[in-house]
């Protein structure tokens, strides 16, 4: 679909904006930043203009088939969009101006007219560089930088935990709106017209409402129950209402990270609660400093080793049954079933379902990667593909993140809540046989009616086999993947939290080929404050 075949022009076209009285000022092209407060770019806009103009572009690229969003993703976007036109009419001024086109062409009618143009610096996927690249290049758009992450330096690794601390610490950006008009140009495009144009139409269900109050009202209550998070994050159950849910609001840019820290800092006394979501906060920051440092997370294996690992597998009903929830794992298929419904998952279920995917079904990681992208409502590109990688066994470093879906069933959903609510069909099995039906005796089988190889399916693949298949050959190169960490430009790419020191410690320790150190994840979790890499 092009913006044509949408029925959708794209607007606001030169005359609308030449026909803007007044002298001309600056716009604030707002992407993933849908917030006034603590906003670099509009902080910086306010400061150097007398009048800004705050727009967003619906890019049909995003909004077509070509746009890897699932329609919920985008029908949240539409909440922070109008939540964002509120926050702009609340100071006073005209709301956000809604545009719809390339954002090059809009930008530069803009730019024509004697408009200056600053957006927010963040990481973005490669369409998103190239855009951003040549805004800068074509039009003179002024990126600004505020989040935390380390830019121009040739080791960003080195004082990064300093670096990300003391700009959590330091004051939020600030504007008066008293000091600046804020205008707006009628363009007869919004989110509904959008919706309506691409036939928006989400099918997920649960899905939280998008924008900055929904945000604020999120962390309010989460801090009030912030005790009990560390008790909640495992369990796909607890972790629904446990863990903070903000996630979707920070890849949206409707909350800023630090002012969540500020918020939790300021109301919540010291305690495990509060240390473990502060440390998450970091994650957020060092995994998005990954694609900030490497673009090519996105679709290359960071480590040179590993490109192409399991394509020579390639097997599409495998990827099929895992997309669909039909693995015979009931774990991993109660996982996939509530990721398509719901647009979310817990940490441990995320690390899950990929570990499953690229260890056991031995698929290549990409395909599982965009189908993530493609159904969670806060799919952040920084976020998802680095911790795809990272859980799959990618950069190199030693320990496989191996998780057993039998056990996860054990540990973590023992009264079979989660599974049953999304594997129904397996509502009448009694729980104890949860994490392997295959393995109830036919007379159980047979007296609650779930016969497996016909209401559920056997297990796509044998685990044991599968798993020791998997550690043969990815021990088999384990070591020269190690040796290429010790090379400047993959110990670069990989962005560890102790930088360049630490890729090259590993590829002197293990840089030599032998079998790879593989453990059960299932009691380990996942990298710890101290060990962001
Ligand atoms: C394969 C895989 C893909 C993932 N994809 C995404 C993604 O696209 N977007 C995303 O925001 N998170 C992603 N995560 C990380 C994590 O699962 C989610 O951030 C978390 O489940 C979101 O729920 P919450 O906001 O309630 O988390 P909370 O536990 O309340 O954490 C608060 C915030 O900290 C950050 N955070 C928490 N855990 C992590 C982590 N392990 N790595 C980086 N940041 C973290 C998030 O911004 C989160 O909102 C992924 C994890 C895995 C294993």
């Amino acid at each position: 679909m092009t913006a044509g075949d949408a029925g959708l022009p794209s607007s606001p076209d030169s005359e609308a904006i030449r026909s803007l009285s007044g002298a001309p000022g600056t716009v604030v092209w707002h992407r993933a930043d849908l917030r006034i407060a603590d906003n670099p770019a509009v902080a910086a806009a306010a400061d150097e203009a007398d009048r800004i103009l705050p727009l967003f572009v619906f890019d049909p690229g995003f909004h077509d088939e070509r746009g890897a969003a699932c329609d919920a993703r985008i029908e949240f976007l539409h909440d922070c969009l109008r939540d964002l036109d509120r926050q702009y009419r609340d100071v006073d001024g005209a709301g956000l101006t809604y545009a719809h086109g390339d954002p090059i062409d809009v930008l530069g009618r803009f730019v024509d007219a004697g408009w200056d143009v600053v957006a927010s610096a963040s990481p973005t996927g490669r369409y998103g560089r190239r855009r951003d690249e040549r805004a800068r290049e074509r039009l003179g758009v002024r990126f600004v930088a505020g989040d935390g992450l380390v830019r121009d330096a040739d080791r960003p690794r080195e004082g990064w935990s300093d670096h990300v601390e003391s700009w959590l610490a330091a004051d939020p950006f600030d504007w008066d709106p008293r000091s600046v008009a804020v205008d707006g140009v009628e363009t007869g495009i919004d989110p509904e017209a959008v919706a309506d144009a691409y036939d928006v139409k989400s099918t997920k269900t649960r899905v939280p409402t998008g924008g900055r109050e929904a945000g604020r009202e999120r962390l309010r209550a989460f801090t009030e129950r912030i005790a009990e998070y560390p008790g909640s994050i495992s369990s796909p159950v607890d972790a629904r209402d446990g863990t903070s849910g903000l996630s979707p609001y920070l890849r949206f840019g409707c909350l800023s990270v630090r002012e969540v820290h500020r918020h939790v800092d300021e109301k919540v006394p010291d305690g495990r609660g509060k240390s473990m979501f502060v440390s998450r906060l970091y994650w957020n920051r060092h995994y998005t400093q990954k694609l900030l440092d490497w673009p090519g997370w996105l679709d290359r294996a960071v480590n040179p080793v590993y490109e192409g690992f399991n394509h020579d597998r390639h097997d599409p009903d495998l990827v099929a049954a895992w997309k669909r929830g039909e693995t015979g794992f009931p774990m991993v298929d109660a996982s996939m079933r509530c990721l398509r419904e719901t647009g979310w998952l817990n940490f441990r279920m995320r690390a899950l379902c990929a570990s499953v995917y690229f260890h056991i079904l031995q698929q290549p990681w990409k395909i599982g990667a965009d189908h993530f992208y493609e159904h969670l409502i806060d799919d952040d590109a920084a976020i998802n593909y680095t911790q795809w990688q990272s859980q799959c066994g990618l950069v190199g470093r030693p320990g496989l993140r191996l998780y057993d879906p039998r056990k996860q069933v054990r540990d973590q959903d023992p009264d079979g809540e989660f599974v049953t609510r999304w594997v129904p069909e397996l509502d009448p099995l009694p729980a104890a046989h949860l994490d392997a039906p295959e393995k109830a005796p036919l007379a159980v089988q047979r007296e609650v009616g779930v016969r497996v190889g016909e209401e559920y399916p056997y297990p796509v693949v044998d685990y044991e086999a599968a798993r020791s298949e998997f550690r043969e050959r990815y021990g088999a190169v384990h070591g020269a993947a190690a040796a290429r960490l010790g090379e400047e430009e993959t110990a670069r790419r990989a962005s560890l939290s102790g930088g360049i020191e630490a890729a090259r410690s590993i590829a002197a320790e293990r840089g030599e080929p032998g079998r790879a150190d593989a453990t059960d994840a299932g009691g380990t979790s996942q990298t710890g404050l101290d060990d962001f890499g």
